[in-house]
């Protein structure tokens, strides 16, 4: 069997959006990269999570032709395959439809960087795709959840662009939040933390309609603290 470790891996950040809440029934799905062998290893489709097990996992090269697996793949994979095309230093992505991520999505919002719970994970508002029969790209306009992400990062969709690494999600609007990271636990891992402070945000808004962001200097504090090469956070360089 292939990838014996990324496919134990890859279904445990799937079990932990579970656990976490953040996934209804089948509703979501995680990835991981193995960037050495160019291999893709996902969830199935629609199989019940109570049954899952590693061998279920599907390998798949990066334009997502499977190589491994008798299931059939996630119905999101073309946008996983897409993502580790277009951002290399990613490992893993994750896929839910968790509740106040998902609200943001579906009213075309982004995540404004409200405080420092923020600040510790994303540089910056999560940012959301143009409704995906406007996005653009390439001078084409495209209806694929995975071409308006990489859209909506590049700023080929008239916004500026973001850094995927210091940003590390983006809500699809009118469907929901894809996220990634370096490992499968990394990425599931930040969904968590994007649920909770898409639910911050939403209360914020609602005690204050006004509400402003956090400002660059507790931005770049509290981010860089806990990213990058300087990072003294927890048992990191010393500050
Ligand atoms: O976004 C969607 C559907 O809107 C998907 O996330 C499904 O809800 C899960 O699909 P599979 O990964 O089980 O194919």
């Amino acid at each position: 069997m292939l990838l014996k470790q990324l496919r134990e891996e890859v279904l445990e950040a799937n079990l932990e959006l579970v656990r976490r809440g953040l996934v209804l029934y089948t509703f979501g799905n995680a990835s991981g990269v193995d960037r050495e062998q160019g291999l893709v290893v996902i969830k199935p489709s629609g199989v019940d999570y109570d049954v899952l097990k590693p061998e279920h996992m599907v390998v798949t090269d990066l334009h997502g032709k499977i190589v491994e697996g008798t299931l059939r793949p996630s119905s999101d994979l073309d946008t996983h395959t897409l993502l580790y095309r277009e951002f290399e230093q990613i490992g893993a992505v994750v896929h839910t439809h968790s509740e106040f991520a998902t609200s943001f999505a579906q009213a075309g919002l982004p995540i404004p960087a409200f405080g420092t719970t923020h600040a510790d994970y994303f540089y910056g508002p999560v940012p959301v795709t143009a409704p995906l029969s406007d996005a653009a790209i390439g001078g084409r306009y495209v209806h694929e959840t995975g071409l308006a992400i990489v859209a909506r990062f590049r700023g080929l969709d008239g916004s500026s662009p973001v850094d995927p690494l210091a940003v590390p999600a983006c809500l699809v609007a009118g469907h929901a939040p894809f996220v990634w990271g370096k490992t499968a636990h990394d990425a599931a891992h930040n969904a968590v933390v994007l649920e909770a402070v898409a639910r911050m945000a939403y209360r914020t808004i609602g005690l204050k309609a006004n509400a402003g962001e956090v400002s660059q200097g507790l931005l770049d504090r509290h981010y860089f603290r806990k990213h990058g090469k300087d990072a003294t956070y927890g048992q990191g360089n010393p500050s």
